[in-house]
């Protein structure tokens, strides 16, 4: 009986914990759910998804509030690029296709090699080299000619020779005596020079190289502003000036900066107005000399604009008159179905393609390879 008594006593009491605990959790939960989100804190010019409404409920299950981290992008290593010229190019491979198809015909008539011809000057590369390409093409195709399996060898070995793959390719980036490697970009505007600034930058950050760059372009101050937001990506500091401000003090306080802090490498971006050429002689020239100051100018990279066909080709004539070209960054070569410009620009200038563009995105820019060049072209 007194145990029937304790047993009622000992359910009872279970049953009222069971619905004490129910009813905590019940409240506790409410109360979170009601809890009104505070409404992000952002700064000037910060970048931020669109901030929740204050008062608004939030759905379960309530997450943590994420801090926003700032993720630095982690470039692609050049090698793997290469792969893209090959995409890039088989898609206007017009010349590579073309110079097939009439190479592997039965018959080499003077027809076919006036074809042959058309295609090639069509391509931007040039009269002379053109005619020499010709010439050792009709010559090998006299001797070892016949088939398709034959005319694509002969087209390969002849077009890299052409290209010359025994030219120095590397970007000098490296210093001498504890002092950072200078890179001075040149170019005119709207042929990428400072889109190609930015993706050296990412280049060498890949390579775990420490990077400044200098934004010497201070006539417009949207190409400053361009820089930094391709330095910020990759974690890579801008030097900048007041717009309209000296070019040639923006690079001196760069490259000051990089031989204090131990900088592996400086890349300056320079405004390249062609308005004319004793204006542009006086400004390049004056950056150098100053830069030189503090530390030798490694690598002065002309960037050309491959769709620009012979226009490309005056405007590298006149940099190079006035600053001593020691690379090419040819831009634009995805949208272009003329990748002979790589030899004629080489051609007039006697200095080697180093890199290229194939791209609006950030890791569109590979080092040139004068095999690779030429199986892409060939597709
Ligand atoms: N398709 C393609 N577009 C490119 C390439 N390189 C640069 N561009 C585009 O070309 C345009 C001009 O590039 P910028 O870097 O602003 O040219 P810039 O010579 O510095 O000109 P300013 O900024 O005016 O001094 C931009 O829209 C780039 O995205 C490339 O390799 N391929």
């Amino acid at each position: 009986m007194l145990s029937d008594l304790m047993l009622y006593l000992v359910i009872g009491l279970a049953l009222l914990l069971v619905v004490a605990v129910v009813g905590v959790v019940l409240v506790v939960g409410r109360g979170r759910r009601s809890r009104p989100v505070e409404a992000p804190r952002t700064t000037p010019g910060e970048v931020l998804a669109p901030p929740a409404t204050p008062e608004t409920e939030v759905a379960e299950p309530e997450a943590e509030p994420e801090v926003a981290v700032p993720t630095l992008e982690v470039p692609e290593r050049p090698a793997s690029r290469l792969v893209r010229l090959r995409q890039r190019l088989a898609g206007s491979g017009t010349l590579g296709r073309g110079l097939l198809g009439l190479l592997s015909r039965d018959q080499l008539d003077e027809d076919t090699w006036e074809a042959i011809e058309d295609l090639l000057l069509g391509a931007d590369i040039g009269v002379q080299p053109t005619q020499e390409l010709v010439e050792r093409l009709r010559t090998r195709m006299r001797v070892e000619g016949g088939g398709a399996a034959d005319a694509r060898t002969v087209l390969r070995e002849e077009l890299i020779t052409l290209v010359d793959p025994s030219m120095d390719r590397g970007l000098q980036v490296s210093g001498a005596d504890g002092n950072p490697g200078v890179v001075l970009v040149v170019g005119v505007n709207g042929t990428g020079k400072t889109t190609t600034v930015g993706k050296i930058a990412r280049i060498l950050v890949a390579e775990d190289r420490t990077v400044l760059l200098a934004a010497a372009d201070t006539f417009r101050a949207a190409a400053a502003d361009q820089l930094s937001t391709w330095g910020e990506r990759v974690g890579v500091e801008v030097i900048r000036g007041p717009e309209g401000g000296d070019p040639a003090s923006v690079a001196f306080d760069a490259v000051k900066d990089g031989v204090d802090r131990g900088i592996d490498t400086v890349v300056v971006d320079t405004a390249g107005r062609l308005q004319n050429k004793q204006g542009l002689m006086d400004e390049l020239g004056k950056v150098k000399r100053v830069i030189e100051k503090q530390a030798p100018v490694t690598e002065v990279l002309l960037v050309l604009d491959a769709t620009t066909g012979q226009n490309g080709l005056i405007q590298a004539k006149v940099f190079s008159e006035v600053v001593d070209v020691t690379g090419i960054a040819l831009t634009k070569l995805d949208g272009s179905a003329k990748g002979g410009i790589v030899v004629a620009v080489q051609r007039q200038l006697g200095v080697p393609v180093k890199l290229v563009g194939l791209g609006e995105g950030p890791d569109d820019l590979a080092p040139f390879d004068a095999a690779a060049f030429v199986d892409a072209l060939l597709g």
